[in-house]
């Protein structure tokens, strides 16, 4: 069983008529309410359902907390028995409208928004039953992309001294966020590889952006100046960390490592690892300036300030040095803290 007191509050929600179970993990509310998506799939046991909620939500708290935003660490999944029903299903909109029923009964302690599984559409169901939900309309990967390309120049500027231009980056997985990243690198004068379990995306990216074709299999470990994580979690293990030959590992997938201690093992062989927590912020901060009002000019520029952040925590992490995952705990916990004064 978790340690279901590790965060603030887990939230277990059942409705039977709708075939509804669902867990809402909210880690920490000391900058704000707390935001995160809603994953809707299939949970080999409830344990596993309310470890996943609260694994999320604690990424969320420090997600929020790096990206200066006023936002808490939540995160909700709902167990799937099977096939998700189909978009727009009387369905479907019955039970996420039993669900936003619960999510309103949080009175803003939880904003819900898009994640694996659920749709923007979802989003406008939750709302319809009167709780605040972000996401209804835009697609975050562009603007998460920007923010790891940012966050990946800034990595490449601290470990190799240079730009983009001839640094030899392999992207995992072209999906929303992977094939812009590919498309900024190769604008840039990067060679690209593109891998995806998706032979055809793979090709696809790789003919539009000039590159070549990688396996999706062995991409952690291939050869390469940058690995770009742009896929499932978990690509980095303490098992392959001795095997990755990449100078730099800069990408979207939350949980790029199994473990905060795989940082130090990738440290220790002189490879620059960017917080996957910092650099996929773009999204939130998307989600936020839409919030707030942030003109275009306004959101790119926080965008761009991802890599100022990750330059600026890679050489804390060399001063004392400390792993950047370890650097960038240890400032989140700081503006927790500053925040709780
Ligand atoms: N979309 C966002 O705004 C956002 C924000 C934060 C974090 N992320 C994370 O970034 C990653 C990518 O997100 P996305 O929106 O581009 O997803 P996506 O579903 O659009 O694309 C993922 C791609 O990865 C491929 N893939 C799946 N398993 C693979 C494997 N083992 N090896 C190689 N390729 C594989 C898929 O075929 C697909 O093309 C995910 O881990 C996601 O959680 C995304």
């Amino acid at each position: 069983m978790p340690d279901l007191f590790a965060g603030e509050q887990v939230i277990t929600c059942h409705d039977e008529e709708v075939g509804l179970r669902a867990v809402i993990a909210v880690d920490d509310t000391t900058l704000g309410p707390g935001f995160g998506g809603v994953r809707w799939r299939p949970y080999p046991s409830q344990a596993a359902a309310v470890a996943e909620a609260q694994r999320l939500a604690q990424a969320m708290t420090l997600k929020h907390a790096l990206a200066e935003l006023p936002y808490g660490g939540a995160k909700s999944v709902i167990l799937a028995d099977g096939p998700l029903p189909a978009e727009g299903s009387q369905e479907r909109v019955a039970l996420l409208t039993s669900y936003g029923e619960f999510v309103a009964r949080t009175a803003g302690t939880y904003v819900p928004g898009v994640d694996m599984g659920t749709t923007p559409g979802d989003m406008q169901a939750i709302r319809g039953a009167g709780a605040r939900a972000f996401c209804a309309d835009v697609d975050p990967g562009p603007y998460t992309a920007t923010g790891v390309y940012a966050a990946m120049r800034a990595g490449v500027r601290h470990a190799l001294g240079s730009g983009m231009g001839g640094v030899r980056v392999l992207v995992q997985g072209a999906g929303h966020v992977g094939a812009n990243v590919a498309r900024y690198a190769a604008r840039d004068g990067a060679q690209v590889v593109v891998a995806d379990v998706d032979a055809s995306r793979a090709q696809t990216v790789a003919d539009e952006v000039g590159g070549t074709v990688g396996d999706p299999l062995s991409a952690a470990t291939d050869e390469c100046d940058v690995f770009a994580p742009c896929a499932v979690a978990r690509v980095i293990t303490a098992a392959n960390a001795g095997q990755v030959r990449a100078r730099v590992v800069a990408g979207a997938a939350n949980d790029t490592l199994d473990a905060p201690g795989v940082a130090d093992l990738l440290r220790r062989r002189g490879i620059t690892y960017v917080p996957d927590f910092i650099a996929n912020a773009g999204g939130v901060l998307q989600v936020h300036g839409g919030e707030v009002g942030w003109s275009e000019e306004e959101l790119t520029g926080r965008l761009e300030r991802i890599g100022d952040r990750v330059g600026a925590v890679l050489q804390e992490a060399d001063d004392q040095g400390v792993s950047s995952v370890t650097a960038a705990l240890a400032r989140a916990a700081r503006r927790l803290e500053e925040a709780r004064r």
